[in-house]
C-alpha cells in the first residue's frame, strides 16, 4: 500500500462513502455515523433525500444531526424506532477478517456505539489505511469516562498496561463529548483479545464506554489505489 497524501485519502473516503449510501433503500431507518468519511455518506444521502428517496437518519453526533438537517434529512429517535436497518459509520482502524474495531478519534464513540448495537447491518466506510492486521497498530483506543474521578479512574486502566492521555481541545481545555464525558486516549502495548481488553475496560468504574467495537460491523466498504472492495465479517 502506498503513502496516501490527504487529498487521496479523501477521494478515497468519498469513493467508499458513495457506495455505501446507495445501499440504503425506501423506508429505512439509517444510522448516519460521525467523523470526515461519514460527513460524504450524510452528503450523498442528502442528495438521494433530494432525488426522492425517503428514509428516516439517526444521528451519532451533534455535528451529524447538525450536517443532515442542513441536508433536510428527516430524524428520528429511539423512541420512535427501537431497531435501525443499517448504520454507515467511519472507523479509525478496521480488522481484516473480524472487522472488530477502533472507533472514537472523533470523540463520537458513546452514541456511535449505541446506534451500532441496534442495528441490523453496521457498514463501516474507510479508506485502506485504516485496514489493520491486529488493533491498536496504528492508533490508540479512545475510553469515555466521567468527568467525576477521572484521574483515579485512569489509574485503574494503567492497571491494564495502558499509558492514559485525557484528551485536550485546541485550546488546551479538556475535550468534552456530546453526552458532557472525557476522553482519555489510552496506548496499550499489544491488543491481543479485543473482546477481553473490551470487558477488562468496561469493568472500571468511572468507564462509560471504550472504542472497541468487537463483533458489531458487518461489513466494510475500503476503497483503495486499486479499486474499492467490500469485506463482510467472518
Ligand atoms: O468519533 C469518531 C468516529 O469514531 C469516527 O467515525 C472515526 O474517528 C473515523 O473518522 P474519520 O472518518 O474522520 O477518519
Amino acid at each position: 500500500m502506498t503513502a496516501l497524501t490527504p487529498e487521496m485519502a479523501k477521494e478515497l473516503k468519498r469513493q467508499a462513502a458513495e457506495q455505501a449510501a446507495a445501499l440504503v433503500e425506501d423506508g429505512m431507518v439509517v444510522g448516519l455515523g460521525t467523523g470526515s468519511t461519514a460527513a460524504f455518506v450524510v452528503a450523498a444521502l442528502g442528495r438521494r433525500h433530494a432525488e426522492g428517496l425517503r428514509f428516516l437518519g439517526i444521528p451519532t453526533s451533534v455535528a451529524t444531526e447538525t450536517q443532515a438537517r442542513s441536508l433536510g434529512i428527516p430524524l428520528t429517535t429511539f423512541s420512535e424506532h427501537a431497531v435501525v436497518d443499517m448504520t454507515i459509520d467511519g472507523a479509525d482502524e478496521i480488522e481484516r477478517g473480524s472487522l472488530d474495531l477502533i472507533k472514537g478519534l472523533g470523540g463520537a464513540l458513546l452514541r456511535e456505539k449505541i446506534v451500532a448495537a441496534a442495528s441490523k447491518r453496521l457498514v463501516i466506510v474507510a479508506d485502506e489505511s485504516k485496514l489493520v492486521d491486529h488493533l491498536g497498530a496504528h492508533t490508540l483506543l479512545p475510553v469515555e469516562v466521567t468527568p467525576f474521578g477521572w484521574e483515579s479512574t485512569a489509574r485503574h486502566l494503567e492497571k491494564f498496561g495502558a499509558r492514559i492521555s485525557p484528551r485536550r481541545n485546541r485550546e488546551g481545555a479538556f475535550f468534552v463529548s456530546d453526552g458532557g464525558n472525557l476522553i482519555l486516549d489510552c496506548t496499550f502495548p499489544v491488543i491481543d483479545d479485543p473482546g477481553k481488553m473490551e470487558r477488562d475496560i468496561r469493568s472500571v468504574i468511572g468507564v462509560v464506554e471504550c472504542g472497541l467495537f468487537v463483533g458489531l460491523a458487518t461489513e466494510a466498504i475500503v476503497a483503495g489505489s486499486d479499486g474499492v472492495i467490500r469485506l463482510t465479517a467472518v
